[in-house]
């Protein structure tokens, strides 16, 4: 075994290890990364990009089959699979190239290669080659798709989003597993690519909403594109040559069999902390298994153990795990100094068509604690003027804001081109700003962002009535 001595070791080379690897090294340490699989991040092999990818083809391909109300006529829409998959990789292999660079133009020394593993508080076992004591250590591990036992040992028939983008033609027929981001996202962009697609969820959640207002638009507007069953329960899954036989059985207990080219599971991401050998750290761990953090430092408790990313499972966004990568890092390098990093406003989008989104302190945060203390204003896009002649007038806005202050706290939405509606609205979150200090900012004509302006006037009038009487009672989509 070799022996190796340093202040910082990183584990994994993802956004977070990388970003975290950096800062530690600005502060003069001895730093390495460790990497027991791809470089490459998983945004950009498997993640971000690509499914942006898919989903920026799928686009095209509706725009050309819904033209026709607007008197544009495209003639036959054909979908070539295969090139419709050589560029994802295409692209998607390009974007890996920078990330590739950037760990290429890393000292060699500073880089190995092997799955890394607690043995005690300090030290880490690499692979079976390498001995690490490192004075402080960033867990950045990143996390995995989670696989359902129904699932499991069936055949190739049963694939996750890290498979999607290595096919080289777009499948007859999936079957999502999960409405959350992952699933809506890639099963959307397969439909509007001509697979046949349909949804399974366990629930009545749709991607990270949590208000029962926008959830229920959410379910009837995607319902009008998607074949969504809620409320079901996998129960088996046969490889039958090139087909999948899923077994599911419905809200009632009936079950009904159906044959797919592909099950995709997306039922959510596990963080890669399970086989680090954390039981040697003397680190304290929540029910989850995952060490408690603290996140504005990262910091495990009052160690000189940082976990940053997916791996922590605070919020498993690409920015973010740039942010904690760099509070982490930056302790790291100058433990025992450890310091309080920028946390931003929440932001989260889902790019299905309407965009969904959430930002600020969510709906379900706000209600924690029993009585409502927030008002509540919104806007439906059915009839906002630029998006009917853009004829994406679909979804609704809902904002909240503090009693007294007036201060704007947040906001779900499935709405068009929310992605963009999103950021302002969290930058305005940030800054603290009031419901009249936001309708005092300007908004062009004719933009979608009037129906923000129309959903924060009915904010400040809601703020003017003293507390909502808006039934938080729950309800699901399918229920
Ligand atoms: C399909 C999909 C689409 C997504 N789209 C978006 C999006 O549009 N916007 C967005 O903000 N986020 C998106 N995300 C989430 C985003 O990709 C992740 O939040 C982010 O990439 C996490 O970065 P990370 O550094 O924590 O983990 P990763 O990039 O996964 O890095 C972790 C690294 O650690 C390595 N590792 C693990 N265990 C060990 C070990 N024991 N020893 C050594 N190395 C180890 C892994 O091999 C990996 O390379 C998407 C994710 C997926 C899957
Ligand atoms: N645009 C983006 O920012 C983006 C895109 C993709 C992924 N991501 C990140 O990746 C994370 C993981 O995404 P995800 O979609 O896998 O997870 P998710 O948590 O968003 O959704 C999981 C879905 O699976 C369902 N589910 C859970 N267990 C199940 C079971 N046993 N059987 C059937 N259904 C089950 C849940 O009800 C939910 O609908 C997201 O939370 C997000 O942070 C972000």
């Amino acid at each position: 075994m070799n022996e190796l001595n340093v202040d910082v070791a990183v584990i994994g080379t993802g956004t977070a290890g990388m970003t975290a690897y950096r800062a530690a090294k600005a502060h003069g340490a001895r730093a390495v990364v460790i990497e027991s699989s791809h470089y490459g991040t998983t945004c950009a092999r498997v993640g971000c990009m690509p499914s942006k990818l898919l989903i920026a083809a799928a686009e095209a391909a509706h725009a050309m089959q819904h033209s026709a109300p607007f008197g544009v006529h495209a003639g036959e829409v054909r979908i070539d699979g295969p090139a419709v998959m050589e560029r994802v990789r295409r692209e998607r292999d390009r974007f890996v190239g920078f990330v590739l660079e950037g760990v290429d133009a890393m000292p060699d020394e500073d880089k190995l290669r092997g799955h890394a593993r607690f043995t005690g508080p300090h030290t880490l076992v690499v692979g079976d080659h390498t001995v690490i004591t490192a004075a402080r250590i960033v867990i950045a591990t990143g996390s995995t798709p989670l696989r359902l036992p129904a699932l499991e040992n069936v055949g190739p028939g049963i694939v996750t989003s890290d498979d999607v983008f290595y096919w080289d033609d777009l499948p007859k027929s999936v079957a999502v597993i999960g409405t959350g981001v992952i699933g809506l996202e890639l099963g959307q962009a397969l439909g509007r690519l001509g697979v046949r697609v349909k949804f399974y969820a366990r629930g009545g959640s749709i991607a990270h909403i949590t208000d029962p207002e926008v959830l229920r638009e959410a379910g009837r507007v995607l319902n009008e594109e998607l074949d969504m069953q809620f409320q079901s329960k996998v129960v088996r899954a046969v490889q039958e040559g090139d087909e999948v036989a899923l077994t599911v059985s419905d809200a009632l207990g009936k079950e009904n069999t159906e044959r797919f080219q592909f099950v995709l599971m997306a039922a959510g991401r596990t963080p890669n902390v399970h086989d680090i050998g954390l039981e040697e750290t003397g680190i304290e761990r929540g029910k989850d298994g995952i060490p408690l953090f603290d996140a504005r430092t990262m910091q495990c408790g009052s160690s000189h153990i940082f976990i940053a990313g997916d791996a922590n499972n605070e919020r498993p966004l690409l920015h973010d795990a740039a942010d904690h990568g760099k509070i982490a890092g930056d302790n790291a390098g100058r433990y025992p100094d450890v310091r309080p990093g920028l946390r931003r406003t929440p932001i989260a989008v889902a790019f299905t068509e309407p965009n969904i989104a959430t930002l600020g302190a969510n709906y379900r945060s706000l209600c924690e604690g029993g009585k409502r203390k927030f008002a509540v204003g919104e806007v439906s896009f059915a009839n906002q003027g630029r998006s009917r002649v853009m004829l994406q007038n679909k979804g609704m806005l809902r904002v909240y804001a503090e009693y007294g202050s007036r201060r704007f706290l947040g906001a779900e939405m499935i709405a068009p081109r929310a992605e963009h509606l999103a950021h302002t609205l969290s930058w305005a979150c940030q800054m603290r700003m009031t419901v009249d200090q936001m309708l005092e900012m300007p908004f062009y004509h004719p933009v979608i962002e009037e129906g923000v302006r129309t959903a924060l006037r009915d904010l400040a009038h809601c703020l003017t009535k003293g507390e909502s009487e808006i039934n938080a009672s729950d309800s699901e989509p399918g229920t």
